[in-house]
């Protein structure tokens, strides 16, 4: 990596204020998932073992600039406490006078976490007073919020202006495994898109058509690939407006020579349900008062087949409403086929992907699970990162 790591500067003695990604998943004040407080485990406890001052700074949900109380990072802390074996001392505030005090207490190896940043106006808008007041109360930033990286905050990018900027060990990881597949993958290289909406992905295919041996099209964004094939897609999710640009990443995907898979068959339903009539239809036989919510059988295996053939594979979205036990079927198919791969190298960019893994029990068998969900689609479209681009050159 071309930016400087934690391991490439001394952080003995000294205050370390390191960003991390806790945007965790909550019901009734408890973490639901861990995931990526355990992430950045590594960089935390390096840090301690160094004999560093360690200051956690996160967001957590979207509050606005605004203290909302079911937002505080109390029960993260709690988690971070269990998770390290040692104690966390959590403020409730995110700088000033009362969060310098706690500050001066700390010794070294000594863990503090500020307060929910985006409780202050200024870190959504990349405010240089709030980057100043953070950035003073320490020696040294480490970024290890590889999640939030795609955004250009006060904690995310505006502090590295004032310290010695260093990434962290989950930020080095995450940008080495996804930055290898889009300069140099291993081939055959198949990309999986699903999800919702065309829009979402337009930056994504586009970028990926460049690179892929194989793109591999499901989830609610196929039906507008269906439609541009001359299809009805009934009740499906359309986007109208897209259909054209469905049209040239079809051709884009020909003039690359790039294999250009979308499903033959889905599943359909006659309600948005998990207790919906459901049928198997091929593509051109959508009725015309049903969705599609899966993907079908043949799809299925002509994908399994695919990725079983790759040497690496991105999947970034579900193939079907996964969430529902009806339309799951798609979605666990794609999970298991990369399980089973013990060849191909399987990178899940994050988000809902993630999550389905997680719900089918096959977390532990994919070489990659990015903590990032828009961070690592960003990164997949071939943005800069600015919570990346304003760390110290090597
Ligand atoms: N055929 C379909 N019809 C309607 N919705 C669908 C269909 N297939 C998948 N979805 C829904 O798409 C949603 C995921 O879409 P999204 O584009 O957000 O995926 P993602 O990129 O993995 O997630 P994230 O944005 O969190 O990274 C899921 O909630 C799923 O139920
Ligand atoms: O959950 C995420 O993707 C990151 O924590 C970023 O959160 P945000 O989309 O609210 O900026």
């Amino acid at each position: 990596m071309h930016k400087k790591s934690v391991k490439d500067i001394e952080v003995k003695g000294k205050v370390v204020f390191c960003r991390v990604d806790f945007n965790v998943p909550m019901k009734d004040g408890n973490v639901t998932d861990d995931t990526r407080i355990r992430a950045a485990l590594p960089t935390i406890q390096y840090l301690v073992e160094q004999g560093a001052k360690v200051l956690l700074a996160s967001h957590l949900g979207r509050p606005k600039g605004q203290v909302v109380e079911d937002l505080r990072l109390n029960a993260v802390a709690e988690r971070l406490q269990e998770l390290l074996g040692k104690k966390v001392v959590k403020t409730d505030e995110a700088y000033g006078e009362a969060v310098k005090a706690e500050v001066k207490k700390l010794g070294e190896g000594d863990v503090l976490l500020l307060e929910n940043v985006r409780f202050y106006p200024g870190e959504e808008k990349n405010d240089a007073e709030l980057a100043k007041n953070f950035a003073e109360l320490a020696d040294v930033y480490v970024n290890d919020a590889f999640g939030a990286a795609h955004r250009a905050h006060a904690s995310t990018a505006g502090i590295a202006e004032h310290l010695p900027a260093v990434a962290g060990f989950l930020m080095e990881k995450e940008l080495e495994v996804l930055g290898k597949a889009l300069s140099d993958p291993d081939r055959p290289f198949t990309a999986i898109i699903g999800g919702a909406k065309v829009k979402d992905k337009i930056g994504v295919i586009d970028n990926l058509l460049d690179k892929v041996d194989n793109l591999i099209i499901g989830g609610g964004l196929a039906y507008t690939f269906i439609k541009a094939q001359g299809h009805e897609v009934g009740k499906s999710l359309l986007e109208e407006d897209k259909i054209e640009l469905a049209k040239t990443f079809i051709e884009k995907a020909k003039e690359k020579g790039v294999n250009f898979y979308m499903p033959v068959d889905v599943v359909v339903a006659d309600d948005f349900s998990n207790d919906a009539n459901t049928q198997v239809v091929s593509v051109e036989n959508i009725p015309s008062d049903w969705e599609g919510l899966d993907t079908g059988p043949k799809s299925r295996e002509t994908y399994a087949d695919v990725i079983k053939k790759s040497k690496l594979v991105i999947w970034n979205g579900p193939m079907g409403v996964f969430e529902l036990e009806s339309f799951a079927n798609g979605t666990k198919a794609v999970a298991e086929a990369l399980a089973e791969a013990a060849d191909t190298y399987s990178v899940i960019g994050g988000g809902d992907s993630a999550a389905a893994v997680e719900k089918f029990g096959l977390a532990k068998k994919m070489s990659h699970i990015s903590t990032g969900g828009g961070a690592s689609l960003e990164f997949m479209e071939g943005k800069e990162l600015p919570g990346v681009t304003a760390l110290n050159d090597k």
